[in-house]
């Protein structure tokens, strides 16, 4: 793959540019029109419900499936057409299910990757160790666990130094030690300059770990941004909750929520007697903080930002897509613009 980048709009460099990519299967349109720059050195996740579009948007980046219209570039040059073989070279690719032969090792497994890839198979032992496989390279694959064949795929991925990483639901059925090493390995390429794009349904554990998402729904990229200028998108309310010191009693607790300010009223949700929870606009947090802080009352005041997950499963349910169908004119970036 050619190193040569083009800007995006955003800043930074485009690795991968889309522009006005459809995809259609018969009459049905999967994907609608996609336009979005990934940056070099960037962690992308891209999420939306099943159906959204999310894989076959991820084939036509990778160059398994020619868009029905539109242009994908990876690195300067198109991934369909004359230099396809060359881009695809620089690209690893995590399928979320990946074919291994249970009757290989893992290193024969590795090596045979290696040369279907057409890169040098000597590097295959360090890159098992590499992904937490060096004692198990010599077993054969059916002994392997599933967060070991996860780790093989990961390493078969990375055969030949790719510069961009697409990485399909690579933690599904993974327990909590394996997700942590996964994370931390994502965290080192990335810190390597490696692109990485990835999809999830798992939010919680996507929210504080990629740099920027793209939220698909009916093949469109409806929302996109880091975490926090999709919080500025949704504005949701933030979570405040207040524990009233362990001595005070149902009188003072009264006293309390008798004396609570005019200006901030209407934020309460929920009183237990003990932990007061408020939702609150982000700009009153600070006027909530300041007189939470000066009651004699309170012990601890903690707050909460809205997760990925608040936002997708914003508006009653109805989710993210539809919320970002009706967003402000302030969001951080558009496909138009984007285009
Ligand atoms: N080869 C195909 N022929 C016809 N329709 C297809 C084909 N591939 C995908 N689709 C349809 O395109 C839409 C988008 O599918 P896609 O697999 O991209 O969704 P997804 O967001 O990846 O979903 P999931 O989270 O379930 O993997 C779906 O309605 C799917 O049925």
């Amino acid at each position: 793959m050619s190193d040569e980048t083009s800007s995006s709009p955003g800043g930074g460099d485009a690795v991968i540019r889309l522009r006005g990519v459809t995809k259609r299967f018969d009459r049905f349109t999967a994907v609608d029109g996609v336009s979005l720059d990934i940056r070099r050195g960037e962690v992308f996740g891209l999420i939306g419900h099943n159906g959204a579009g999310k894989s076959t948007l991820f084939k036509m980046m990778l160059g398994l499936l020619a868009p029905t219209s539109g242009r994908i570039e990876v690195g300067g040059q198109p991934v369909h057409g004359s230099a396809a073989r060359e881009v695809r070279r620089g690209i690893g690719y995590l399928p979320e299910n990946v074919a291994l032969w249970d009757n290989l090792s893992g290193l024969e497994t590795l090596r045979f990757f290696a040369r279907l890839k057409r890169v040098d198979a000597a590097g295959c032992p360090a890159l098992l160790e590499r992904v937490g496989l060096g004692a198990a390279g010599k077993k054969p694959v059916r002994a392997y666990s599933k967060g070991m064949r996860q780790r093989l795929g990961f390493a078969q991925a990375l055969l030949g130094q790719p510069r961009v990483l697409f990485l399909d639901e690579p933690t599904t059925g993974l327990d909590p030690h394996a997700i942590h090493f996964f994370w931390d390995t994502l965290a080192e390429l990335r810190d390597q300059g490696l692109t990485i794009v990835l999809t999830s349904h798992i939010l919680a554990e996507l929210q504080n770990r990629v740099d920027r998402v793209a939220v698909m729904a009916s093949g469109k990229v409806q929302a996109l941004g880091t975490l926090d200028e999709l919080r500025a998108i949704f504005d949701l309310p933030l979570t405040v909750q207040a524990s009233l010191a362990a001595g005070v009693d149902a009188g003072q607790a009264q006293g309390f929520m008798a004396a609570w300010p005019p200006d901030l009223a209407g934020f309460a949700h929920a009183f237990d007697g003990q932990t007061l929870t408020l939702r609150a606009p982000r700009e009153k947090k600070m006027a909530l903080l300041r007189h939470l802080l000066a009651a004699p009352q309170v012990a601890d005041v903690q707050v909460h930002a809205p997760s990925l997950e608040d936002m997708f499963f914003s508006e009653g349910g109805a989710g993210v897509a539809a919320s970002a169908q009706n967003r402000p004119q302030s969001r951080p970036q558009t496909q138009q613009e984007a285009a």
